[in-house]
Order: C-alpha cells, then sequence, then structure tokens
C-alpha cells in the first residue's frame, strides 16, 4: 500500500469535528460543506472495491438528488450498475468517520484480503450543485490513491449507472454518454417504426432545474420533441424549489412554470434525474400519476405484447409501503399480477425484481425500472414468430429490454417507456387516470430528538420500537374506513416520516395528524 501517497492524500481533506456520517438508503448526503473528507474517503474506498473485485470498473456519483441545493451526498456503484452490496456498507460508514483512517484502510484491506495492485478504474458522475465539482475533485484524488480516475463531469445518476456497466459489459453499450444517447434513442425510434408512428413523441418535462435538462436538451432530436421547463442549472439556488419530481409528488400540485393545457400530459424529474412523475389537469383538478401508475401501465403493457408474442414469462411488481393501496388491489385483482413488498429503497426493490422473468420496481415517488431476466432475453431472442402481429411484439419487447435502463430507475427512459406504452395503446393521460381511484393518502415529516430509535419490520409497515407505539397506531387506523398508516425513520433525512392513507380526505389528513401527535414524546 502507499501508505506516503495515503497520509499526504487525507492531509488535504481534514474531517470536520462533531459530525457523523452515515452511509444511508442512497449513500451519504448532508450539508454539501461538510463532504470533503467523506467523500475523498470514498474515493478510497470504491478505489478499494475494484481491487477486491479484480480490477472491475465501479462507479462513484456525487449527488443528492431532490434535497435542497445546499445539500449534497456521494454513493458508490458496483460493477454491473448495481448499489454497493450492504455487506460494504458499514465499511462506508466507517471509514467516513474514522480519526484513524490510514489505520482503518489498512485493516479494511488485510480483512478483506483485499491486493492495492488490483484496483482498476473508477468512474465518477456529478450533478449540477455549486459544491459538486469541488467534491468531484475530492473523490478523484482518493480515488488515486490505490486505482484510476475517469471523470464524466455533469451526468445524471442513472447515466453514471450506465457507464459503469457498460465499462465492464462491452455488450451493454458504447462506454460513453453519447453511447448512452444512441441506446436511447435508437430503441425509441425503432419501436416507433415498427408500430408505424409517424408523429414524434412529445410532451413538457420540468426537469427540477438539475441535470435532467441538459441531458434532454442533447436528446431532443427526432424522433423526440421535448420541451424543458425549469432548467436554469446555472443559477445553483433553483435546484429542486418549488419544481421538480418529489415536489409534485409531496405537494399533490403543479411545479412552478409548467401552465398546463388541460387533459394533456406533463412530467416531472427530480434533481438528479432517476425519478419520474406524470400528472394532468382536467379543470381545477390536478392528477397525478406517479409511481405506481408507471408501474401498473407498464405492467399491463408489457403483459399485452407477452400475449401477442405468445411468450409465457413470470411478471411480479414490486412494491413498498408507500404505494397507494388501491394500486396494489388493481394489480392484485385486475392485472392479476403479483405484489412483493419491500422496505424503502431501490437496492430493496431491485434485488427483489431480480426474482423475476420481469420484475416491475417503482417507488410511489416515481423511482424505478422494469428488470428483464437474461433467461427471458435469451428465450425472446431465440422464439421463431408465426405471424407479423407475433413478430413485433416480440421485436418490441426486445427493444424494451434495451430502452429500459436494467441497472437502476432512469428519469429519461422511464418517459420514453411511459409515452410508448401509451400511444401504442392508444391510451390518453384521462384513461390512465382512470385505470384505478387512488386512495386519499399523505406524508409528513416529523422532527424526533433520535430517529435511530425507530424500529420497523414486516418491510417497515410495522414499528417494533419504541415499544408500545405501534399497538396505539393499530388502535388510531382502526377507526377508519379503509384506514392505513405506518411510522419509519428517514434514511436520507433527520426525521421520521408518517404515512396516512383512508377513504375520505378528511379521514386520511385527521388519521396522519394523530399519528403525527402520537410521536410528541420522542
Ligand atoms: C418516502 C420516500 O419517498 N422516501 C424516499 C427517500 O428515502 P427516505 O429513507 O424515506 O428518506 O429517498 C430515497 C432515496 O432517493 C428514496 O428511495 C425513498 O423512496
Ligand atoms: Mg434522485
Amino acid at each position: 500500500m502507499s501508505t506516503d501517497t495515503l497520509s499526504a492524500a487525507s492531509a488535504r481533506h481534514q474531517k470536520p469535528s462533531k459530525t457523523t456520517f452515515t452511509y444511508g438508503t442512497a449513500g451519504f448526503r448532508t450539508l454539501g460543506s461538510l463532504l470533503d473528507s467523506t467523500v475523498f474517503r470514498v474515493g478510497v474506498l470504491a478505489s478499494l472495491r475494484s481491487a477486491k473485485l479484480g480490477g472491475k470498473t465501479i462507479g462513484v456519483m456525487i449527488t443528492a438528488s431532490h434535497n435542497p441545493p445546499q445539500d449534497n451526498g456521494v454513493k458508490v456503484v458496483d460493477p454491473l450498475g448495481e448499489m454497493l452490496p450492504q455487506t460494504w456498507e458499514p465499511y462506508a460508514t466507517q471509514l467516513a468517520n474514522s480519526d484513524n483512517f490510514e489505520d482503518d484502510v489498512r485493516d479494511l484491506v488485510a480483512g478483506e484480503n483485499i491486493d492495492v495492485e488490483q484496483a482498476g478504474l473508477v468512474v465518477v458522475g456529478m450533478d449540477t450543485r455549486e459544491t459538486s465539482p469541488q467534491l468531484l475533485r475530492a473523490a478523484v484524488d482518493g480515488i488515486e490513491v490505490f486505482g484510476r480516475a475517469k471523470s464524466f463531469g455533469e451526468l445524471t445518476t442513472p447515466q453514471l449507472h450506465y457507464l459503469v456497466r457498460s465499462h465492464n459489459d462491452p455488450a451493454f453499450g458504447e462506454p460513453s454518454e453519447d453511447g448512452y444517447n444512441k441506446k436511447t434513442v435508437g430503441a425509441v425510434a425503432e419501436i416507433l417504426r415498427l408500430w408505424n408512428i409517424q408523429d414524434p413523441l412529445e410532451i413538457t418535462v420540468d426537469a427540477a432545474n438539475g441535470v435532467g435538462a441538459p441531458k434532454l436538451h442533447n436528446l431532443s432530436r427526432d424522433p423526440i420533441k421535448i420541451t424543458v421547463v425549469n432548467d436554469s442549472t446555472h443559477d445553483k439556488s433553483v435546484l429542486n424549489v418549488e419544481c421538480g419530481a418529489d415536489y409534485v409528488k409531496t405537494n399533490q400540485k403543479l411545479p412552478a412554470n409548467v401552465r398546463p393545457r388541460d387533459r394533456q400530459l406533463y412530467s416531472s424529474f427530480d434533481g438528479d434525474a432517476d425519478r419520474v412523475v406524470f400528472y394532468y389537469t382536467d379543470g381545477s383538478l390536478f392528477h397525478l400519476l406517479d409511481g405506481d401508475r408507471i408501474a401498473t401501465l407498464l405492467a399491463s403493457f408489457i403483459d399485452k405484447l407477452l400475449q401477442q408474442a405468445k411468450v409465457q414469462a413470470k411478471m411480479g411488481i414490486i412494491q413498498t409501503a408507500y404505494a397507494n393501496g388501491n394500486s396494489t388491489k388493481y394489480v392484485q385483482e385486475t392485472l392479476q399480477i403479483p405484489v412483493d413488498f419491500t422496505p424503502t429503497g431501490v437496492k430493496h426493490l431491485h434485488h427483489k425484481a431480480q426474482e423475476y422473468d420481469i420484475g416491475v420496481y417503482f417507488e410511489a415517488n416515481g423511482h424505478g425500472t422494469v428488470l428483464f431476466s437474461d433467461n427471458l432475453i435469451k428465450s425472446l431472442k431465440n422464439k421463431q414468430p408465426s405471424s407479423p402481429e407475433e413478430e413485433r411484439a416480440l421485436k418490441t419487447l426486445l427493444l424494451l429490454t434495451e430502452l429500459i435502463n436494467q441497472t437502476v430507475g432512469d428519469s429519461i427512459s422511464d418517459l420514453f417507456a411511459v409515452l410508448l406504452a401509451l400511444r401504442i395503446q392508444n391510451k390518453t393521460c384521462v384513461d390512465w387516470g382512470r385505470d384505478y381511484i387512488e386512495l386519499p393518502n399523505k406524508l409528513f415529516k416529523v422532527l424526533v430528538k433520535d430517529r435511530f430509535a425507530f424500529k420497523t419490520a414486516d418491510a417497515e409497515r410495522r414499528l417494533v420500537e419504541p415499544a408500545g407505539l405501534q399497538a396505539k397506531i393499530d388502535a388510531l387506523v382502526a377507526a377508519y374506513t379503509r384506514g392505513r398508516s405506518f411510522v419509519r425513520a428517514s434514511g436520507t433525512e433527520n426525521a421520521v416520516r408518517v404515512y396516512s392513507e383512508a377513504a375520505s380526505a378528511a379521514d386520511c389528513a385527521e388519521l396522519g395528524a394523530r399519528v403525527c401527535q402520537l410521536l410528541e414524546p420522542y
């Protein structure tokens, strides 16, 4: 180990005192001004991860997604574009907080039996935040202690995942941003051609003033026509402010600067473009089409294609406790597709989805994707169609496996998949909104002394600690028709979240407020 380099480099990235860092639902996330040492250390960890895996390419993404402009964050991406395995998360947390960094690195190297000479490439991307460029430099500094860094500058999070995967697996696509664009636009164009659709795919997207904006501009070429609003990435103070997928989903209202025409579809990305939600207005009414809707739309579209292609496949939809109760009912009773529940955070949903031939996973907030198993792709490729209809369905399915990001939720590819599903099925946004009627639901954020005191079970739907609290929630819920409420600690913010739903909006608000009151002593 080049201890001199490690100590010299780490001396340039002093850890702030009195701050504890935790690798949570989506890596480290806090004020950007506090993160220099953490990002440097994550850089070191990423190159060690690469060494551990015999030199495979690893990714580091600098972003705080939908968080406010002053925040930032960092996460590590594994070779096939998956999240860092949970067994390595404690190493990340330990190194970030270590007062004996060099010793702890040495212990990790010995404990995991890592040959640091094996450290290979780490690709790095960042969102558009003010602190991102300096944090990117800290990451590179850390990576270069043992390995090699390649910075791609501004990227969406899913583009970084794509790049990691394509560096390790050339069949996945060209390892460049241009390769990502070509793969995406190529699949869209080919699907439109198969279905003889002449008009381009058109929509207005609120890009949250984030990195999705320039990336959408790059992609907006024949046959894709996108109008981007909230695309001010130069003004660093407006990222995610009164706009973006999280704002629209949480407040259930239009973002700033979108002036909709009635019954027309609009969409919002989050700050790093891995979440997308849709909506339309009808008079004074605002209709949100969230991640639950995207899952049902794509699953039913794919199901139809499977039938047309005469292909048998095991499909499942993966949800979290935040999925609307009526979406679950619709999937189980009308679509007759099995539903699984996992804890919050795409890493959990992603793993569950891998158990199916086709695993459709979306968090209600619009973060998700559709995974196709290698076996299924192989059988789609090998199948000899016996009619033109069958052939078109088979080809469309194969192109969807190219279009839809197989590594992580991706606003851009999800956007196109949704627009294609609607267009091919001649379905309007109003039809889509009528698939099922959502139960009124509300999300609350409660500040508590210690969010880590809140421990859950049953895919986070029940509290096991603090003792006795779940029984009180159950007693409240029992009084409301179709009532449901649960409490869990956020993994990205210093708060506890409360979710409520019920048959009427008034009941939903009252139930949620009462559950929030139960948290006052904590
Ligand atoms: C209710 C909610 O939307 N929670 C979000 C949020 O996690 P929390 O652990 O709830 O803070 O951020 C995660 C990362 O983006 C996302 O995966 C998750 O769905
Ligand atoms: Mg995000």
